[in-house]
């Protein structure tokens, strides 16, 4: 099924919206609100298509015709009026950003920042392109229908779909946040072993249908694994695409480091999680900086750094689920945000983020072959660079080993869905997800 294109609601000159548009770069500005007002008239049946308009699918279809349609959502179907000269003015062109998991408590955060420019900049309108399975079906038409309903400007499109070819056609980026969480008695093995399905199915797709650029940020756990899994999968699109998102990590470490040394958090730079996101994680303390001073040299209370510190950063997930009674979904959303953007603009100079990405000539002596989350810094072009002057003492590195052995197991573990053979499973011992009790 063709997807929909870029279309703009067919409205009326002035702005009858009531909540505040994201703000404009001047060029849009000069533009009547034509564009942004979200007073749609229904297309299909008041508006003829101009010869300079880009029209979907769905907007071809009749009154009569339209519901057996499915390329789009409900007002996301409805044809825009939209100069061709306006457009080249004040808008990006269209990304197409897909979602799975999209009816989970995450996506359920997430999909809103989207939309409201906060991740992709005020002139960037969007696609969004939700994966739901059979069960949450029903609960993506709503997740949908709030969308609508939140008249968003920048958001052009939105597609619902249980099948991933459909939904990753031509993906730019693809947030791959569905899977099954762990059961009670579960054994990590199975669910690296039931999720990691998941991901091979959703690599062969993004191979077959995605951009040849997408990027791809594997959320839905034992996350590392699962990208690795999905890279794997996807032998025409650049390992390097892939990432595991070890950023809600980070942002722990940064928060708890703060409250210790008594600053606000935006002094906190240079923070980098090794390895797995899971209990084996590393919280780096040796090369993290306050207020760009060694935290070393701000907390000296090294007993607190090297015990305290890693175990509340490693354990957060779990503590917060005791206090709230479900897992973090807010703070996930906003750190998968951080992690965009820290893709999409550049890396302040001299600081760097974390990401699970694989290792493939990397300069710290981590095994390769594996997805590992390390420090990265990005042009803001999407791509990144591992982070250089970067130290690694004794301390690091017996804990680098550690969770490196847990990520080498974890692979042997799932090398039938790797293409590597037969999975021997030997994992070090039953390391839980963060937000694991
Ligand atoms: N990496 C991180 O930092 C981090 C942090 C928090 C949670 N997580 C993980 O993110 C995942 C989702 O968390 P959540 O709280 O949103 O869970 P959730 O249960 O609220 O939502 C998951 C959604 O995925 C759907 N789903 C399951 N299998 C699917 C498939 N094959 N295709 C499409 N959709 C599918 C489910 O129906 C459900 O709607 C979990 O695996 C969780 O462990 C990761």
């Amino acid at each position: 099924m063709a997807l929909s294109r870029l279309h703009t609601p067919c409205m009326e000159p002035k702005s009858l919206s009531s909540r505040p548009a994201a703000p404009l770069p001047s060029s849009a500005s000069r533009v009547p609100r034509v564009q942004l007002s979200r007073r749609v008239l229904p297309c299909r049946v008041l508006c003829s298509v101009a010869p300079n308009q880009v029209e979907s699918p769905g907007a071809q279809s009749t009154v009569a015709d339209a519901p057996k349609k499915r390329e789009c959502f409900g007002v996301f179907c409805t044809t825009y009026d939209l100069k061709a000269e306006e457009k080249t003015k004040s808008w990006k062109s269209l990304i197409n950003i897909a979602v799975s998991g999209a009816a989970g408590m995450i996506s359920n955060h997430l999909l809103f920042k989207l939309a409201s420019g906060e991740v992709f900049g005020p002139d960037q309108p969007i696609a969004l392109k939700l994966l739901g399975s059979e069960r949450s079906f029903q609960a993506l038409e709503g997740v949908a229908m709030e969308l609508e309903d939140s008249l968003y400007p920048l958001l052009r499109e939105v597609r619902i779909g249980m099948d991933p070819y459909e939904v990753f056609q031509d993906a730019e980026w693809a947030l791959l946040i569905g899977a099954k969480p762990r059961g009670p008695g579960m054994e990590r093995a199975a669910l690296l072993d039931i999720n990691g399905q998941i991901f091979a199915e959703q690599g062969r797709v993004l191979n077959a249908v995605a951009s040849r650029n997408v990027k791809v940020i594997v959320v839905g756990n034992p996350c590392n694994t699962n990208a690795l899994i999905c890279l794997k999968n996807a032998p025409n699109i650049p390992a390097k695409n892939f990432h595991a998102l070890t950023r809600l990590d980070e942002n722990r470490a940064k928060c708890q480091l703060a409250l210790k040394a008594g600053v606000f958090y935006d002094k906190v730079s240079n923070m980098t999680i090794w390895g797995n996101h899971s209990t084996t994680q590393v919280p780096d303390f040796l090369n993290a900086k306050i207020n760009g001073l060694p935290v070393k040299e701000v907390i000296t209370d090294t007993k607190w750094l090297e015990e305290e510190f890693t175990e509340r950063v490693q354990k957060r997930g779990g503590v917060l689920i005791q206090k709230w009674g479900r897992s973090s979904a807010a703070s996930t959303a906003v750190s998968i945000v951080d992690a965009i953007r820290s893709l999409v603009t550049p890396t302040p100079k001299g600081d760097w983020f974390s990401s699970g990405v694989y290792t493939n000539g990397n300069p710290y002596g981590i095994a390769e072959d594996i997805v590992f989350s390390m420090p990265c810094v990005s042009k803001g072009d999407g791509d990144y660079e591992l982070a250089k002057d970067v130290i690694i003492d004794d301390f690091l590195r017996t804990r680098l080993k550690r969770t490196e052995a847990e990520l080498l197991a974890e692979k042997r573990c799932v090398a039938h869905l790797t293409g590597e053979g037969n999975a021997y499973c030997d994992l070090p011992e039953d390391t839980m997800l963060p937000g694991e009790q």
